[in-house]
């Protein structure tokens, strides 16, 4: 059983819901995403989507775009990403999934990044722009070194969603939303049956991201997934974290890192059992 199966029948058994918040490594520098991680896996983030950053991430909105850009203007490159892996597994419970687009995979060769992955303590892989029918490789890499390939479907996927999932490993990314990272006000509406849709051709658990800005939204979600991803909300975050290291004001550092926390922990509050009644 991979880790993030484990995760999943571990929330299964607590009647939770995953909180899987994403950042991207280095933004602002390494040690304080080292330190952000043990943070959160603290207040209950099950599954931390860790970002490489990358000079063209075209499915990002701009908070998620700036973030990549205060990572690389810090030196940031995919071996500090794995080597701050390799030193934040054994700090903390939560699966921890690489988030990457597909370019770098390919520069660095597909079966030596899933092995990497695997030899530093990574649990899952996420490829937004590679297509299914680009993907055997990468799958096959995926299935000999147990670091789950996770798929994306969005709600233009629609007849394609069954192929898709049928490769699937690890957990279902449902993209909430057309278009790219970004809070939104609100979420889709049809939000709960697009879901349905999707967990009719799948075992796996199910999780939804894009647009999620606030607990209501996590609370809504958690009533008919089975996890809720937080990027651009949290990068949001970072990036007063990285304004106060670039005032050299150590104190608001700490204040911002804090805010970033608790932030995080309101989004997590109502993905425990007692809060899900609907
Ligand atoms: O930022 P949002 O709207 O909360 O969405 C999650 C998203 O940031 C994260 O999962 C992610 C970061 N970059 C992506 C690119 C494509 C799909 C998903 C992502």
């Amino acid at each position: 059983m991979t880790r993030i199966a484990d995760t999943f029948r571990r929330l299964q058994e607590t009647g939770e819901k995953a909180f899987m918040p994403f950042l991207t490594a280095g933004d602002p520098n390494l040690a304080i995403t080292e330190e952000v991680i043990v943070e959160l896996d603290k207040i209950g983030a099950d599954i931390i989507e860790i970002g490489i950053p990358y000079s063209d991430p075209l499915a990002d909105g701009p908070t998620i775009q700036a973030g990549s850009l205060r990572s690389l203007s810090s030196g940031t490159r995919m071996p500090d990403v794995f080597e701050l892996v390799r030193r934040v597994r054994p700090k903390v419970r939560a699966s921890l999934v690489l988030f990457t687009y597909a370019n770098p995979v390919f520069q660095w060769g597909v079966h030596d990044f899933f092995q990497t992955a695997k030899e530093v303590g990574a649990n899952g892989v996420i490829i937004p722009d590679l297509p299914l029918e680009e993907s055997e490789e990468a799958l096959a890499a995926g299935l000999a070194t147990g670091v789950d390939l996770i798929p994306l479907v969005a709600p233009t996927s629609q007849e394609r969603i069954a192929k898709i999932v049928a490769q699937g490993q690890g957990f279902i990314y449902c993209v909430a939303a057309l278009g790219v990272t970004g809070v939104r006000e609100n979420l889709d509406a049809d939000l709960s049956s697009y879901v349905a849709s999707v967990k009719k051709h799948t075992a796996l658990p199910v999780a939804v991201g894009f647009g999620v800005g606030k607990p209501e939204h996590a609370a809504i979600i958690g009533q008919f997934a089975d996890g809720v991803v937080v990027g651009s909300a949290i990068v949001k975050k970072t990036a007063a974290i990285a304004d106060a290291l670039q005032a050299g004001d150590a104190a608001l550092v700490e204040a911002t890192k804090q805010d970033l926390v608790q932030f995080a922990a309101s989004l997590k509050a109502p993905l425990y059992p007692n809060k899900q009644e609907a």
